[in-house]
């Protein structure tokens, strides 16, 4: 995934002309576009690789199983074209380790979620969360989760894993959080949906956000 715009777009629409319709309007200002239950349980996982011709895709399925499972999922992910995908730590290191072994053999990624970004994130997620980024650092993965809510609890994660892990970030927008800020926290990328694909030109949003971005990068 290369960093140029710093954004991801969480294309979390239900409609497979519109999702298509989206991915090729922002194609030029996002760096990567992450797809989820909304969209997959919609339209199937074919729109992986329909949607991989604009940008790689990040399949967040929040993989969340015993290590066996994980395995199962994690290959039918890689096999329907995803870049990358999105686990949960909370379920331990051979569940992670499970999810890793199976990247690998694709030459994928995961990232592993530390702390969540909505209120309830910071009920149980919170307290573990910098024992999931250490786990996921030791385990191999490529980056974290973590939340552009609390750019402060990113910065506490970035210190923690120095450049061992890339961190995308999502709550940009709709949850409140500011792109520039979460970047100046240590944060790589960006994670945005509604503020782009709700937007009157999703275009343009992507295009303002990369752009704030771009002026904190150059400070
Ligand atoms: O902590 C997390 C984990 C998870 C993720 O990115 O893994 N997300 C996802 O990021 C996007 C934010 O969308 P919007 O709020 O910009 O419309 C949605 O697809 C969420 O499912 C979070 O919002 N917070």
């Amino acid at each position: 995934m290369e960093r140029n715009t710093c954004v991801i777009l969480a294309l979390d629409v239900t409609d497979r002309k519109e999702a298509i319709r989206i991915a090729e309007d922002v194609r030029e200002f996002v760096d990567a576009i992450k797809v989820g239950y909304p969209l997959i349980l919609a339209t199937g996982l074919r729109i992986i690789r329909e949607l991989a011709e604009f940008a790689p895709i990040i399949a967040d399925f929040k993989v969340a199983d015993i290590p066996n499972t994980n395995r199962l999922i994690c290959e039918q992910v890689f096999e329907a074209g995803a870049d990358a995908v999105i686990v949960q730590g909370f379920t331990g290191r051979d569940s992670l380790d499970a999810c890793i072994e199976v990247a690998s053999e694709y030459r994928k990624d995961v990232f592993v979620v530390s702390e969540m970004s909505h209120p309830g994130g910071a009920e149980f997620m919170q307290p573990v969360a910098e024992a999931i980024a250490k786990m996921a650092a030791e385990a191999g993965a490529f980056g974290l989760v973590a939340p552009a809510t609390r750019p402060e609890r990113v910065k506490r994660i970035r210190k923690l894993i120095g450049d061992k892990l890339t961190i995308i970030s999502p709550g940009v927008g709709a949850q409140g959080g500011k792109a520039s800020d979460v970047i100046a926290a240590g944060a790589d990328w960006v994670i945005v949906g509604r503020s782009i694909y709700k937007a009157e030109s999703p275009k343009e949003a992507a295009c303002e956000i990369a752009a704030e971005i771009e002026a904190e990068l150059r400070g």
